[in-house]
């Protein structure tokens, strides 16, 4: 990238209109300024995307990259139930990536952004050797009691998933050719899944309506998030198989992968979370309402933080499997 100019880059980027009026300083500063809601909280993460860990510039377009890098940042506002508002990103850029390039990725962002109405503020560019490196961090609020924490949940809860499991899995296998589908509407369905998810931030807002709900955005698969709430919260999960959503598209595809895509495969960016018995019937009439898919899959029960499958009236302990960077199992 010799012919890359930091500075220049940075004003091409820079976003025309600013959304949010209590944005007080926008880009150009050493730090962004906003006033924040009264009483308000405010909740903000980061999440790293690597070119090869991530995505691969052989099967994704800028565009591509820079929409899921967004999308998967927002996942996890959705899953505290939050409001989107702001993002900041450092990219490290390496010379095989030409600035038209970058430009798409960000172009991708402001896609989404736009629909979440949310405010680029800043970030940092650098060079590096290799492999391009995009770090996101988004910057959400949410009214102080209502927090989707994993820490929520409670013997006698319903658990539940937003849309459907294992399309984002089987959309890379398709792309890392591991696998291949004759019809071109299933493959299309499967791969668009998995570069263009859709952040739950409705349905973590409803939710946040409840008294009480325990949250998690499925990143590295149901099995690995359902642990992750199990820990939090010191209680046993029992899920039923057969509750599970599945695309008609995935359901078409051989039955040990789909197992494998919907329990440990990932990048679903759907929410999984609980909620009492009273909230469940609540929450099933909004989303009919309000035309989002959420299903019961199981229960919490007292007892140690594990995770049991039923199967075909088997049950079965489920392993804290998933993706993990550094201890690829599957
Ligand atoms: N390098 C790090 N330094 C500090 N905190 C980290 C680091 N990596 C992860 N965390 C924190 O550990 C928790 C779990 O991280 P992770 O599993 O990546 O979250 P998620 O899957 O929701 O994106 C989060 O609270 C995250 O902010
Ligand atoms: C080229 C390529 N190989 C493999 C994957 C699969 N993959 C990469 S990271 C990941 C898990 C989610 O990413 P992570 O950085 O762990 O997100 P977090 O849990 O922090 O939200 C998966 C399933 C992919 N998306 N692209
Ligand atoms: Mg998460
Ligand atoms: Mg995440
Ligand atoms: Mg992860």
């Amino acid at each position: 990238m010799s012919l890359f100019d930091e500075f220049s880059f940075i004003h091409k980027i820079k976003p025309t209109k600013i959304l949010h009026s209590e944005l007080i300083t926008p880009i150009g500063d050493d730090a962004s300024v906003y006033k924040v809601l009264d009483g308000a909280r405010q909740v903000v993460c980061v999440d790293t995307m690597v070119e090869g860990v991530h995505f691969l510039k052989e099967f994704s377009t800028p565009e591509e990259i820079g929409y899921k890098g967004l999308a998967v940042n927002i996942s996890d506002l959705a899953a505290m139930a939050s409001i989107p508002k702001y993002y900041l990103i450092s990219i490290a850029i390496p010379p095989h990536w030409k600035e038209e390039e970058i430009i798409g990725i960000y172009q991708g962002m402001a896609k989404l952004a736009k629909t979440y109405m949310m405010d680029l503020i800043g970030g940092d560019t650098v060079s590096t050797g290799d492999k391009l490196v995009i770090t996101v961090t988004v910057i959400g609020e949410i009214e102080k009691d209502h927090i989707g924490l994993r820490s929520n949940a409670m013997p006698g809860d319903v658990v539940f998933v937003t849309g459907t499991l294992g399309d984002s899995a089987a959309g890379l296998d398709l792309l890392l050719k591991k696998v291949s589908v004759r019809d071109p509407n299933i493959s299309h369905f499967l791969i668009n899944r998995h570069k263009y998810p859709s952040p739950r931030v409705k349905e973590g807002r409803y939710l946040s309506k409840m008294e009480r709900v325990a949250l998690n955005d499925i990143s590295d698969g149901l099995a690995s998030e359902l642990h992750e709430i199990a820990e939090a919260s010191q209680v046993s999960i029992k899920i039923e198989f057969r509750d599970i959503p599945k695309s008609k598209e995935i359901l078409t595809l051989r039955e040990d992968l789909i197992e494998k895509w919907v329990l440990f495969g990932g990048e679903d960016f759907e929410l999984v979370g609980t909620a009492s018995v009273d909230s469940w019937s609540f929450i099933k009439k909004i989303a009919k309402e309000n035309d989002f898919q959420i299903s019961k899959i199981g229960i919490v029960e007292k007892g140690p933080a594990e995770v049991w499958l039923q199967r075909d009236k088997v049950e079965q302990k489920l392993k804290k499997s998933g993706y993990n960077h550094f201890k690829q199992d599957r």
